[in-house]
Parts: C-alpha cells; sequence; structure tokens
C-alpha cells in the first residue's frame, strides 16, 4: 500500500475532541473526504480496546486503501494487522541543527519511512510538548535532512488547520528546497461538526498553488527595482483587474473612483457568502477595518476564505487597530483566521498587528517574517519590506493627508496590483504605490490645485493619465521620478 502523506489524520480519543461520535465514524466520514493516512493515537484505553478499536479502524481504511498507523504500540499494531507504527522519539526541545540532524540520522538509521516534525504551533490537542517549532523550526529541520544520504518522508504536526495549512506548507520549504510531503492534522478534522467537509477543505486549499511567490530580483537594488515599475503598470492596467473591496462606507465611492481611473474594476460588496462567487475571477481582495461593526468580522472571515482558497490575493488594512479592545481582537481573529498577502497599515496599525499576533511568551509571530507577506507601513516616508527587501518611498504629496479615503484607495490599489502582477509581491506593491504617488505629486503641482477641494479631482484626472500612457507602453510618465532607497537589512 503506497504511503501518501498528504493529509495524515492522526485521531484523538477524548472528549474534548471526539465529543462522544463514534471513531470509527468519524474516520470513515474524513476518509471520505480525502485523508490519505490514518493514524490511531489513543494513550488512554487498555491493550484490549486498543486492539478491538484498531481492528474496526482497519477494516475501515482497508477499504478506502489507506494505511493504517498505530501510534507508539507495536503489539497493537502486530494484533490489528495495521500497516506501521508511528514511534516517537523524545520531544526535541530544540531546533539546533546539529541535535535535529541527529535525531534525524537516528530515525532514518533506524528505518523511519516518515518523521513527524513537529510541534508547529501550540495546541490545547498535546501540551506535553517542549518545543513550539514554527514554520521557521521546520525549514531548518527540512534543510538538515536534505543533507542526509538517505531520503525520508515529512509531515508538519501541531496546529494545522484550514486557515494556515497553506502558509505552513509554503514557509516550511527549506533553502535547499526540500519540501513537506503534508500535513498531520488532529482537532481540525476529528472535532469537525463535518469531518468529511473539512478533510475535503483542508485538501482543497492544499492543492491550490500559494498565491504566489517572491521572485527574487537578481539585485535588490532600488535602481533595478524601479526599472521594473513601469512595466508592472502597464500590466496591470492592461489586464484590468477586479478589486473586491470590504471597504469602510466613509470612503467607498472615493476608493471606488480612484481604482476606476486605475484601469481597475471595484466591487464593493461587504457580504461574505457573496466571496465564493467573486473569488473565482482572479481579482483581489482588500479588508479595511474602518467602520467596523458586530456583523464585520464574521463577513470578513467568509471572504478571506473564499480568496484564501482560491489563491488569489488579500490586502488587510487594519485601520485604527490599537484604538479600542473590539479592533484589537478582530485583528487577532483575522490574522488567525487566514493568510494576508499584504498588510498596510500606519505605524502603530502595524505595531499593533504585530504585538496582537505574538503569544504569551513573545515567541510566536503569526505574520511570520518570511516571502510570504509583504508590509506597507504608510508616512510622510513609507516603508516596504518581504522580511528580504526593505524599501523607503518618499513620493506623494502632502494633501494626501488631507481627504478621507487616500490611504484606504492605496489599500485598493495595492490589491488589484497583487492580482495582477503575481511574480513578485514587493514589486507589484512597490508599483502600484509609485504610480499613486507620482499622481499625487502631478496634480499638487497644477496651478487649478488650491487645496483639498481641488486636489481629489485633479487627482483622479493625474491617476487616469498616467494609466492612458501607461496602457500605450509609454514609460515616460516615471522617467526621474521614484524616489526610493533600499535600506539595508
Ligand atoms: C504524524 C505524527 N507526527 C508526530 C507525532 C507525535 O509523536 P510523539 O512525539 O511520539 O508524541 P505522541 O503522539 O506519542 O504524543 C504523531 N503522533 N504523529
Ligand atoms: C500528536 C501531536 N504531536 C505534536 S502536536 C500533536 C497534536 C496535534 O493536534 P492538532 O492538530 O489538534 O493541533
Amino acid at each position: 500500500m503506497a504511503l501518501d502523506l498528504s493529509l495524515y489524520l492522526v485521531t484523538d480519543s477524548t472528549p474534548a475532541i471526539l465529543r462522544g461520535h463514534d471513531i470509527c465514524k468519524v474516520v470513515e466520514e474524513a476518509l471520505k473526504g480525502g485523508v490519505t493516512v490514518v493514524q490511531y493515537r489513543d494513550k488512554k484505553s487498555d491493550t484490549g480496546d486498543l486492539v478491538k478499536t484498531a481492528k474496526k479502524l482497519h477494516e475501515i481504511t482497508r477499504r478506502y486503501n489507506v494505511p493504517l498507523i498505530i501510534n507508539d504500540r507495536v503489539d497493537v499494531a502486530i494484533a490489528s494487522g495495521a500497516e506501521g507504527v508511528h514511534l516517537g522519539q523524545d520531544d526535541m526541545s530544540t531546533t539546533k541543527p546539529s541535535r535535529i540532524r541527529r535525531h534525524a540520522v537516528k530515525a532514518v538509521e533506524e528505518g523511519a519511512d516518515y518523521l513527524g516534525i513537529g510541534t508547529i504551533f501550540a495546541t490545547p490537542t498535546k501540551t506535553n510538548t517542549k518545543s513550539i517549532i514554527g514554520t521557521a523550526g521546520a525549514k531548518i529541520i527540512l534543510d538538515s535532512l536534505s543533507r542526509l544520504d538517505r531520503s525520508v518522508s515529512t509531515v508538519a504536526i501541531g496546529g494545522i488547520n484550514l486557515s494556515n495549512v497553506q502558509r505552513v506548507l509554503y514557509q516550511s520549504a527549506g533553502q535547499s528546497g526540500k519540501q513537506l510531503d503534508g500535513v498531520a492534522v488532529v482537532s481540525a478534522i476529528m472535532a469537525a461538526d463535518d469531518p468529511k467537509s473539512a478533510a475535503e477543505e483542508i485538501k482543497k486549499i492544499m492543492a491550490v498553488p500559494p498565491p504566489f511567490a517572491t521572485r527574487q530580483l537578481s539585485s535588490p537594488r532600488e535602481s533595478e527595482l524601479a526599472t521594473d515599475v513601469p512595466g508592472v503598470v502597464q500590466q496591470v492596467v492592461t489586464a484590468h483587474p477586479i478589486v473586491h473591496s470590504m471597504i469602510n462606507f466613509v470612503v467607498a465611492n472615493f476608493v471606488a473612483n480612484v481604482a476606476i481611473a486605475a484601469g481597475v474594476s471595484p466591487i464593493m460588496s461587504q457580504y461574505g457568502d457573496e466571496a465564493k462567487d467573486l473569488a473565482v475571477h482572479g481579482g483581489g481582495l482588500v479588508i479595511n477595518m474602518g467602520t467596523l461593526t458586530s456583523a464585520s468580522v464574521t463577513e470578513y472571515l467568509k471572504a478571506i476564505k473564499a480568496y484564501n482558497s482560491n489563491g488569489n490575493p488579500v490586502v488587510l488594512d487594519p485601520v485604527g487597530a490599537g484604538a479600542t479592545a473590539i479592533r484589537r481582537g478582530a485583528v487577532k481573529t483575522l490574522m488567525a483566521g487566514g493568510y494576508f498577502d499584504l498588510i498596510k497599515g500606519n505605524e502603530r496599525e502595524i505595531k499593533e498587528v504585530y504585538g496582537n499576533t505574538t503569544n504569551e511568551q513573545g515567541t510566536q509571530r503569526g505574520v511570520d517574517s518570511g516571502p510570504r507577506n509583504v508590509v506597507l507601513l504608510t508616512g510622510s516616508t513609507d516603508y516596504l519590506s518581504d522580511g528580504n527587501r526593505v524599501i523607503a518611498v518618499k513620493n506623494g504629496h502632502e494633501l494626501l493627508s488631507r481627504a478621507t479615503g487616500t490611504g484606504c484607495a492605496v489599500g485598493t490599489i495595492c490589491g488589484a496590483y497583487l492580482a495582477a502582477f503575481r511574480d513578485d509581491k514587493l514589486l507589484a506593491v512597490l508599483a502600484g504605490l509609485l504610480m499613486y504617488e507620482i499622481a499625487a505629486e502631478n496634480a499638487a503641482a497644477k496651478d487649478t490645485v488650491q487645496g483639498p477641494g481641488t486636489f481629489l479631482p485633479a487627482f483622479l484626472d493625474e491617476i487616469y493619465s498616467i494609466v492612458q500612457k501607461a496602457s500605450q507602453g509609454e514609460h515616460t510618465w516615471f522617467e526621474g521620478r521614484a524616489k526610493i532607497e533600499h535600506i539595508a537589512l
């Protein structure tokens, strides 16, 4: 029987997880949903009961041609005819490569067919774990394994669920290119109301290529980044992407007008259930918390899930993130509930997002620094980073801060640029931002512009003018205009 580790179900018979359900029924539903390995893990039952349940489970897993593995107990595995046994080594209390390598070598030499890598995220399912290694720890382990003579398959385990599985797979991949062969989950399926759908949804999201990988420019020097900007703008305006903005009601009209002037199709829907249909069109989603209501977070989460599942970009604009306890809670829920390609905010908002996703020990961050997240910190100088590159952007004009909606529109523009230019997220955001801020400078320089009232229509005209030029392949609008600086990390 082939060992396909992609979706590895580990059972749990504790009442908190099984909630009175029949373990065999739950496992069978999960198999229908597509789990590829089942591990019977029961730390409490006596040997007789273990063998009885293992035999029942084996009858079921055999029908689905899926291997059954028994946790810890070789005797139970033999008695039930299970295909394998999962043996633990002492938990590693380190991510130190040399110690990890020793453990891995030992396991591989002893004939292990696969290794479980964890604990990735803290989880109530297993509290006696010594180290929470995060995706960064998994990456170290995978790199160490890639240097062994014998290759070994791996699954990650610990706190993995629908909302983080994509980033676990993507962020764990080692420098060497070694990737996880799958993920192991307990509660995300065993405790689900509908284990079949839970398994199906996890499988589905795992099959979606990560929204897109960050292309590393051959050199991150600012001059080279700048060279690419007008081409990106041309590509975006030609693609005419959709941007779905769950935006605050104060600025919705202005932001929609900016999007249209910028050659983008705006959809201003707040209705989370609608996102399923909207997310299939290759556009981006923008979550702007400006006018949060008691219903907002639920709607946001539905939309984020739809866009994440379709591999389309999501921008978070955590407006006023630190201002109230409700907003702090909303940020926390959103960060735990999905994946964001770009987080855009002022210094206070970004600090809040960062702080709110750090655990009590201050060790584990929801916004893993890594190539998949871009952060745009806006201010008189904007700072843009993907964890590898940091760019300071000094374009724009003071009048942008004199009208409402000009900051929110940046999030929407970035959502569209991320959707239409997928090679390099940092470059996509930089291009959208520079197009926007250079248009603002052009507008402010007009004789007719006296202040915010005359600035706004001139600004829309200037965005439109750049878009017209860009769509015809004319790049003069950009020549000598970028005020950007690469900041060494
Ligand atoms: C697939 C998989 N990976 C890791 C574990 C954990 O094994 P272990 O460290 O032996 O801990 P216990 O399961 O015995 O608590 C696992 N069970 N499965
Ligand atoms: C068995 C095990 N080993 C490390 S974490 C863990 C439990 C994972 O449970 P969950 O998927 O519910 O977080």
